[in-house]
């Protein structure tokens, strides 16, 4: 299956903060400086979107339900984890230098593939065929 990243606004806003008393949340900080709320219900938000559940997981990363808030538009939103140097190098103190040129060759590749395959599915337009609407790039993550 094409990855179907349906993305949408991450940014929180204000909005967002204002509509449920702060015992309902549990606000979240990323590491990449972004924040998600948590609801009892165990729903995550991203910008105006309530994630309800997981629709699935791929070889890239995960799938989820999302509804926006205040249109009630329903899609899926795929959020892929981007490659860290520090977390793709093997274990261990003698790392050779062309090890970790080889392993930045690699994690550079997959990175240019990933947009690359965004790219082309934002292109595609079939009855059939799942489309993208947006692509955005964080630092740990591609939502
Ligand atoms: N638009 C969508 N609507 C509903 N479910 C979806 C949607 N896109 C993906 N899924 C679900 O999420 C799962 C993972 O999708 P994803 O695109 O990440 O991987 P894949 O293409 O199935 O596998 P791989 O990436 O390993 O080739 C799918 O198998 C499917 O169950």
């Amino acid at each position: 299956m094409l990855p179907q990243a349906y993305s949408t606004s991450p940014q929180t806003s204000s909005s967002d903060r204002d509509r449920q008393p702060m015992s309902d949340q549990k606000h979240r900080q990323h590491r990449d400086g972004s924040t998600s709320k948590q609801s009892r219900s165990t729903n995550k938000v991203l910008g105006d979107y309530t994630l309800t559940k997981t629709l699935g997981a791929g070889s890239m990363g995960k799938v989820e339900f999302a509804t926006h808030d205040v249109a009630g538009e329903r899609l899926a939103i795929k959020i892929l984890s981007r490659v860290h140097p520090s977390t793709s190098l093997p274990n261990g103190s003698n790392v050779s230098p062309e090890a970790i040129a080889k392993q930045a060759s690699k994690d550079a590749s997959k990175e240019i593939r990933t947009i690359r395959v965004a790219a082309l599915s934002m292109l595609l337009r079939h009855p059939y065929i799942c489309g993208m609407r947006e692509m955005i790039i964080r630092q740990h993550h591609v939502i």
